[in-house]
């Protein structure tokens, strides 16, 4: 019998600031990063997640998560970490309304065969927008229905929302999530019992990536990848894989503070000559 661990990659996106390190954190440790510093590149973090737990099918995968910095100032190098993809989460700030509606900028990016080369005019990510860019803007319904890559939308800063006493500024009725026919999570990234284990948003995540697990078993067994979204980017990274199951435990015992063994996280930096 063999001891590998298949393992699917998630890109975790979304504007600059809106939290998409602390959540990254929070989903792979079950704890809160307080002091956050600003992604250049990409972050990864592997989760180990039982997939179908408690039932026959259940077997253990990886998770790569990879939280690609949002600056405005690395659009152009970041798509070599879109390609291959099996999942995406898309990330928005629950007080910043923009933020939710660069979303489907962001899936326009990362679902384009080619990243950056084949970008709609009319979309440009945390850039300021015409009444034109807005008319040009791609559908999510269209793209996705084609792509069928699973999608997960997560809005951050909860507490802020609640804090301010101010109506929320994003409604879940109409947004992105519902466009593309996705799940979606409110919470506060700073709270380790948002998506502690038991809660609903913990089943949700959990169901996610069951889904994403279930979508590239389809893929290999027929052959077929929808979204069209292949490796054909080479990339360098500071560690090597696969990982070492000592060094990643499963969400359930990852509530011990300040582990440094319970996940790999790796830091990418998009060096010039891979573009
Ligand atoms: N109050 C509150 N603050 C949050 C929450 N999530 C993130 N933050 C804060 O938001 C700031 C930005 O968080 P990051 O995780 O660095 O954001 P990012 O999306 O990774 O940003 P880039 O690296 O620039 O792409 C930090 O000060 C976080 O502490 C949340 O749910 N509630």
């Amino acid at each position: 019998m063999s001891n590998t661990i298949d393992k699917v990659r998630i890109l975790l996106v979304g504007d600059s600031g809106v939290g998409k390190t602390c959540l990254t954190h929070l989903i792979a440790h079950g704890e809160s990063l307080h002091r956050p510093g600003w992604t250049v590149g990409c972050n990864i973090e592997v989760k180990l997640h039982e997939y179908k737990e408690g039932t026959p099918q259940q077997k253990p995968y990886f998770i790569e998560l990879f939280d690609v910095g949002g600056s405005l100032s690395h659009k152009n190098s970041r798509s070599v970490f879109y390609a291959p993809t099996d999942g995406i989460i898309l990330v928005h700030d629950l007080t910043n309304r923009k933020s939710h509606n660069n979303l489907r900028d962001w899936l326009f990016e990362i679902l384009s065969k080619e990243g950056k080369d084949t970008y709609k005019p009319g979309s440009n990510v945390g850039a300021h927008k015409t009444a034109n860019d807005e008319q040009n803007a791609f559908d999510p319904e269209e793209f996705v229905g084609a792509a069928q890559i699973p999608i997960l939308v997560m809005g951050t800063k909860l507490d802020l929302v609640d804090e301010r006493r101010q109506p929320k500024t994003v409604q879940k009725a109409g947004g992105i999530a519902e466009q593309c026919g996705a799940e979606e999570i409110w919470l506060n990234c700073r709270d380790p019992r948002s998506i502690a284990a038991g809660t609903t948003d913990a089943v949700k995540l959990s169901r996610f990536f069951d889904r994403v697990i279930e979508k590239k078993q389809q893929t290999r067994d027929t052959g077929f990848y929808g979204s069209g979204i292949t490796d054909r980017r080479r990339y360098n990274t500071t560690s090597t894989m696969p990982y070492n199951m000592t060094n990643i435990t499963t969400a359930a015992n990852s509530m011990k503070p300040n582990s440094p063994t319970q996940t790999q996280t790796r830091n990418v930096l998009i060096e010039p000559n891979v573009l």
